[in-house]
């Protein structure tokens, strides 16, 4: 079998007294995606950063591409985008790919990143003037110039409009059918299922849930059930995530919507104004952890 591209051996990092990532362990093969999702402050963005090199664990060991991140051979080859990009303001789209070319031996020839990432129309303007979403599209490109074996993108999508969004996932793909190895953070699973094989569901710095893109979504796939009623026996709230029980005011997690409205039905419980939706992926987060999705 190769050897991962990607090896993660139970990392632990802290930051003063915050244990931003506890005993995490994770491996990825070449030519895979995966997806690390989890709520502000889980750890996504120290553990891309560990893998960049930028930062060293206090436990365990990192390895990226059969080395060090921290030394340049395996730096050169991977392709970051950190969460927060500065730009440099007066330089055009053209000068910022030909400067990230010119640190690379052999970089895909600029005409070919603009063209991929949808910068062509932009390649003669300042990086400064650029809207925050485009700003963002370049440093994305800037991650792939250099031909890199393992990409690192964190959270690469914020801010971008829809078609930018889908542009960009489209190359992101492109480097993925080649044999490239990505890891991104996201907070949005459809953007992990738009791009990731497998995924790892962080919190408070530990792997929750890791699996394929159909497990994860299976164990967070619950529904948000909301409605009134005098009295609810208490059986019926065991398994659920009750997030609202205030006089007749009920307002629930539930694993099965259907199952848990037939037992109402079932049990007489006198409800009324029933109202049933999909839980959103911070709620998800909330059924499996037990604890608020955004704590920032
Ligand atoms: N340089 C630092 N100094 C102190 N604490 C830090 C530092 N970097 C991260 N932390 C803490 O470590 C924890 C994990 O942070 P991290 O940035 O990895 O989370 P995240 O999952 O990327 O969150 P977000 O979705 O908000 O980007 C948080 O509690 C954060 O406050």
């Amino acid at each position: 079998m190769p050897a991962p591209v990607v090896e993660v051996a139970h990392v632990t990092r802290t930051f003063g007294p915050v244990t931003a990532l506890d005993d995490v362990s994770l491996h990825v093969e070449a030519g895979e995606a995966v997806g690390v999702l989890g709520p502000n402050g889980a750890g996504k963005s120290t553990l891309l950063s560990l893998l960049a090199g930028l930062r060293r664990p206090d436990r365990g060991t990192v390895r990226v591409a059969g080395g060090d991140p921290r030394e340049p051979r395996a730096r050169a080859r991977l392709g970051v985008t950190p969460q927060a990009t500065g730009l440099p303001q007066t330089l055009t789209v053209r000068e910022v790919v030909d400067f990230v070319a010119g640190h690379h031996r052999d970089p895909v020839p600029r005409q070919e990143v603009l063209e991929r990432f949808g910068l062509t129309d932009l390649a003669r303007r300042q990086c400064g003037g650029l809207s925050g979403g485009q700003q963002r599209r370049v440093a994305v490109a800037l991650a792939f110039v250099g031909r890199p074996q393992v990409v690192l993108l964190d959270e690469p999508t914020t801010g971008l409009d829809v078609p930018a969004r889908l542009a960009l996932w489209e190359a992101v793909r492109g480097f993925v059918a080649g044999g490239g190895t990505l890891l991104l953070t996201s907070h949005h699973l459809e953007e992990v299922e738009a791009l990731a094989h497998r995924v790892l569901v962080v919190d408070h710095g530990r792997v929750l849930v890791a699996g394929t893109v159909e497990e994860v979504r299976g164990r967070t796939d619950v529904r948000r059930v909301r409605f009134r009623a005098a009295h609810v026996p208490g059986d019926l709230l065991a398994g659920t995530e009750v997030l609202v029980h205030d006089g007749d005011r009920v307002e629930l997690l539930v694993p099965d919507a259907d199952e848990f409205v037939r037992d109402l039905v079932h049990r007489a419980v006198a409800f009324r104004d029933l109202e049933v939706a999909a839980a959103s992926l911070e709620e998800a987060f909330l059924a499996l952890t037990g604890t608020p999705g955004d704590r920032s």
